[in-house]
């Protein structure tokens, strides 16, 4: 008889990871593979799966915005091809399927954006006319409000690809910079290449940026109790009020809309929560840029995080933010 169940050897099965094939994306699974693996005592093996977003050289825009790169991610989950996945949270659509769970938001990295300049030029420092690669609306907006503030001239130049394309266009010469999640570059070890770290109160981040979702199928409630081990509650109230905004906002993921929630303590304890949105046309003219303050509740302070972002949503399109939006043409 040749039936003996894995587990008989001494060595629990495998949980199976879901992941594309990008430099970043293997980073990002490498990291939660080893905290699942510390957390279960299971091995962990990676799954590499291709999404659309990965093979094609469509605008993303066209191919269904940065949701293409979780689909297939979850198609494996739901055929149970994979007991879990790790997302770029800003990656993800904010509406949940009802049979998948994002069972642990672990501790986001730094949010914020980052320049990857010619000879370590930072933005103020760039010359006029200078060409600045990225492929996102909210990024193009921000930065050529930006710059308009400052008297300067720049031009904005849409790029796709990963993060080592990116850079290229500047190693190359092509571009005098870029613009990248500073949290990519820590993942790949490259943060060393940022000539500067954008401060959010120029441009702020998309919702989301700099957390990852691990995420398996709300019918494995025992592997999500597991999983649940690496939540971070603060991460989870920020982010779910970035998320929040965005939806309120019916803005989808390719819009041009920043958030950012910071948690604000009094040396002891986390008291306060500021969430903090941005909407704006792709040229940059015109801007609405609006901040709230609330309480941060005892654990899991999730709804709270909810209502305060449909506080300033309401607030941001009272303020003319959905005509700034439609005006974009993608
Ligand atoms: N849309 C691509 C993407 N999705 C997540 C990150 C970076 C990591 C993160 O934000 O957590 C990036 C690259 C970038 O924006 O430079």
């Amino acid at each position: 008889m040749n039936a003996t169940p894995p587990a008989a050897s001494g060595r629990p099965a495998p949980l199976r990871l879901g992941t594309r094939r990008s430099a970043l994306a293997m980073a990002q699974s490498g990291l939660i593979a080893d905290a699942v693996r510390r957390v279960t005592g299971r091995p962990v093996e990676l799954v590499e799966i291709t999404t659309r977003g990965d093979v094609s050289r469509e605008d993303l825009a066209q191919i269904g915005g940065t949701g293409v790169f979780a689909t297939a991610l979850r198609e494996a989950l739901l055929r149970g091809e994979v007991d879990f996945a790790v997302h770029s949270l800003k990656d993800l659509p904010t509406a949940q399927p009802d049979d998948l769970v994002l069972a642990a938001l672990p501790t986001r990295e730094d949010p914020r954006d980052a320049l990857v300049a010619r000879d370590g030029l930072t933005f103020t420092e760039l010359p006029p006319g200078a060409r600045i690669g990225t492929g996102s609306p909210r990024r193009t907006s921000q930065l050529r409000a930006w710059a308009r503030s400052l008297g300067m001239e720049i031009e904005t130049v849409s790029i796709r690809g990963n993060v080592d394309t990116r850079i290229g266009y500047v190693r190359s010469g092509e571009l005098d910079a870029v613009v990248l999640a500073a949290a990519g570059l820590t993942r790949l070890g490259r943060l060393d290449e940022a000539t500067e770290i954008l401060a959010a109160d120029h441009i702020l981040p998309a919702p989301g940026q700099g957390a990852l979702a691990v995420e398996c199928a709300a019918a494995n409630a025992a592997l999500a109790a597991q999983l649940a081990e690496l939540d971070d509650p603060y991460t989870r109230a920020a982010v779910t009020a970035e998320r929040s905004l965005l939806a309120a906002l019916e803005a989808g993921c390719s819009a041009p809309v920043g958030a950012l929630a910071d948690l604000l303590g009094d040396g002891q304890a986390v008291t306060e929560m500021r969430l903090r949105g941005a909407v704006g046309t792709p040229d940059g003219s015109s801007l609405v840029q609006l901040s709230i303050t609330g309480p941060v509740p005892a654990a899991p302070g999730e709804e709270a995080a909810r209502l305060m972002g449909r506080e300033l949503a309401a607030e941001m399109l009272a303020k003319g933010a959905a005509g700034l939006m439609g005006e974009r043409a993608l």
